[in-house]
């Protein structure tokens, strides 16, 4: 069996009431997979999201190639698992500006050789896949504030995909404001970087409302309930309240739990 790509060890959240969103989640992510995270509303999967992102507290480990978090340095484990948001709503500038300054980062810099000809490599990178995904090439330049919901979501999208350093990317509802015909684009050409092998991601942790999507991009499944968190595939269960039964309840009903969400 191959180590896993990334493990949450009892990773646990609690929001400022005290109140427990989650608790003892474990959870392995192979090379290949592609992780359906589901649930109702206000269920936690954006919560986990962000703590399998590193972007907030959380009790538990994460571990990525078999060293904590903390061992790999939070700035390059948010490189390596990156999460993408759903929408850029506070960013200021416009998508080109975005991804400059993204690659100012000293993060980046540290992995760039030469700074003004990686630029224009990435930024050709990112115009020919959100051209892929029906994106023209002029609204690189226009403000984020006007651009429709789904223009934004690609751009997006599309610069995550084109610094190509993240190895697992965290997809917070990466096509929920898509047409059923851009999200196939989109869904097709992350599944393909997936498996071709020809970039460095290697997972997907997606979050999606569409069961359809879920069955169509999915490897492996988890849903979240609000009173716990079923998985589905050869991953660890658990349940906040009730270990035992939500166990055999997954055991026995494997991916049907999904196609009843
Ligand atoms: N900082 C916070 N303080 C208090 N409560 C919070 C905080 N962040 C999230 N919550 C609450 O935690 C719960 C889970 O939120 P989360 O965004 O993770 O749900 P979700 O499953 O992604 O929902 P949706 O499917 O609607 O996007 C919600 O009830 C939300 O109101």
């Amino acid at each position: 069996m191959p180590s896993p790509l990334l493990e949450l060890l009892n990773v646990s959240c609690s929001v400022e009431s005290g109140n427990v969103l989650f608790d003892d989640v474990n959870v392995k992510v192979y090379e290949g997979d592609i992780l359906v995270l589901q649930g109702k509303s206000g269920g936690g999967k954006s919560t986990l999201l962000k703590c399998i992102g590193h972007l907030i507290a959380h009790d538990g480990h994460i571990v990525y190639r078999g060293r904590t978090s903390l061992q790999v340095g939070i700035p390059l484990y948010r490189t390596k698992v990156l999460y993408v948001p759903q929408r850029p709503s506070l960013l200021p500038g416009n998508p080109a500006d975005f991804l400059k300054h993204i690659l100012n980062l000293s993060i980046h810099q540290a992995h760039l050789k030469e700074t003004e000809s990686d630029y224009r490599l990435v930024h050709k990178q990112a115009v020919e896949i959100a051209h892929e995904w029906g994106i023209s090439q002029e609204l690189w330049e226009r403000n984020w504030t006007q651009l429709s919901g789904g223009e934004a979501q690609r751009l997006l999208l599309s610069v995550a995909v084109a610094i190509d350093t993240a190895e697992v990317l965290l997809l917070d509802e990466p096509t929920s404001a898509l047409d059923p015909d851009s999200s196939l684009l989109v869904e097709q050409c992350l599944v393909d970087r997936i498996n071709s092998g020809q970039s460095n991601l290697k997972a997907l942790i997606w979050i999606t409302h569409s069961s359809e999507q879920g069955r169509r991009i999915g490897t492996r499944f988890v849903y979240m309930s609000g009173a716990g968190v079923w998985c589905s595939g050869a991953l660890v269960l658990w349940m906040v309240r009730h270990p035992f039964v939500t166990i055999n309840l997954a055991i026995s009903l494997g991916d049907e739990v999904l196609s009843k969400t």
